[in-house]
């Protein structure tokens, strides 16, 4: 490429949306009202226990709460469900996050499930998964919204364009691929059993990396002009794509740090406050 490579700046994206909360927070107040995100986190993986934390903190940076829950690795399916009906009950808790993946014996999608829609503010029920597949819902699934919220920012089109997913998880890979969809892009979305990744990625013209394995995406997997979104977040703070690499080759790149991670944030923090918001009627 002669032309250089635009670096979506995933920080600048966030603040923009925080900058947009900080009026609403301060109006809940006045009404006596404190937004508060629940966040509940099974087992003790210290990757998970950092997401949580930062999600923690940037609440109360805001002047925003943060009930943080954290059970066993041993925690039962009825148990995390008693939990989350707690939670659902409580009404000073406007939002729950439960944080994915969750320990093997732990039925996810019960547990998903068991989160009322109203405070489903990461778009992980059934119900809230059909809203955001149809288009409507109120809390689409915060990395997916804020793939589509750089997109957005940087006012890149993707109407017409071939996109590519790499990753199918509820909460990432599979949400933002119907997100892509409802803009009219022409999506492929890739897994795990998907034979001749490469070639098919070479003919994206949007990538959505969310695998989960460092550097996984390569250089000459992208064609000239590509826009690069990596949702990947691995150990070393190392996305999904091998971004020295793919750099070159893109148009528009997520860098990680600094991508989509803090736009994620910034989603549950705005979706959290949207649901405080609904209190007042
Ligand atoms: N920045 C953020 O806000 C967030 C970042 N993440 C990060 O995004 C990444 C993905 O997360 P998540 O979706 O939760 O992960 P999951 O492990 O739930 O899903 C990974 C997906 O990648 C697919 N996959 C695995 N190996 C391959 C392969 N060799 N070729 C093609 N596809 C493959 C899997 O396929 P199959 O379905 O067939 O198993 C699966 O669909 C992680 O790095 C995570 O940390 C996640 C959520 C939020
Ligand atoms: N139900 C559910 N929803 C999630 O959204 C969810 C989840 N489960 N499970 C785990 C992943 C991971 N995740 C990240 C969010 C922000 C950063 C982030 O802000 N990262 C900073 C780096 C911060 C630092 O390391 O200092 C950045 O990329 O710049 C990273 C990762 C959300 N996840």
């Amino acid at each position: 490429m002669t032309e250089q490579t635009l670096i979506l700046d995933g920080a600048r994206v966030a603040q923009d949306i925080k900058d947009g909360l900080v009026s609403r927070v301060k109006r809940l107040s006045e009404q006596g009202i404190t937004p508060c995100l629940a966040t509940i986190l099974v087992g003790d993986d210290p990757a998970s226990a950092t997401y949580v934390r930062m999600k923690g903190n940037a609440c109360r940076r805001l002047g925003m709460e943060s009930l943080k829950i954290t059970l066993d690795a041993g925690t039962t399916t009825e148990e995390l469900i008693r939990e989350i009906q707690k939670l659902n009950a409580d009404p000073n808790v406007h939002g729950i996050l439960l944080q994915h993946p969750v320990p093997h014996q732990i039925d996810e999608r019960a547990a998903f499930d068991a989160i009322a829609i109203e405070k489903d503010v990461d778009g992980v029920t059934t119900l809230g998964f059909a809203q955001n597949a149809f288009g409507f819902a109120a809390y689409p699934s915060c990395t997916p919204a804020a793939i589509i919220a750089i997109l957005d920012y940087y006012r890149i089109p993707v109407e017409g364009k071939h996109a590519v997913v790499v990753g199918r998880s509820p909460i990432l890979g599979k949400p933002v691929s119907l997100m892509l969809l409802n803009r009219n892009a022409t999506v492929t979305i890739c897994h795990s059993r998907t034979k001749g990744l490469g070639d098919i990625v070479s003919q994206a013209e949007i990538v959505v990396a969310a695998v989960g394995k460092p550097k996984f995406i390569q250089g000459d997997w992208i064609q000239d002009g590509a826009v690069i979104l990596d949702a990947g977040y691995n150990e070393g703070n190392v996305g999904d794509v091998d971004y020295e690499a793919c750099l070159e080759k893109a148009s528009a790149i997520t860098p990680v740090p600094a991508g989509v991670g803090p736009v994620t944030i910034a989603m549950l923090l705005k979706h959290t406050v949207d649901a405080a918001e609904k209190q007042l009627g």
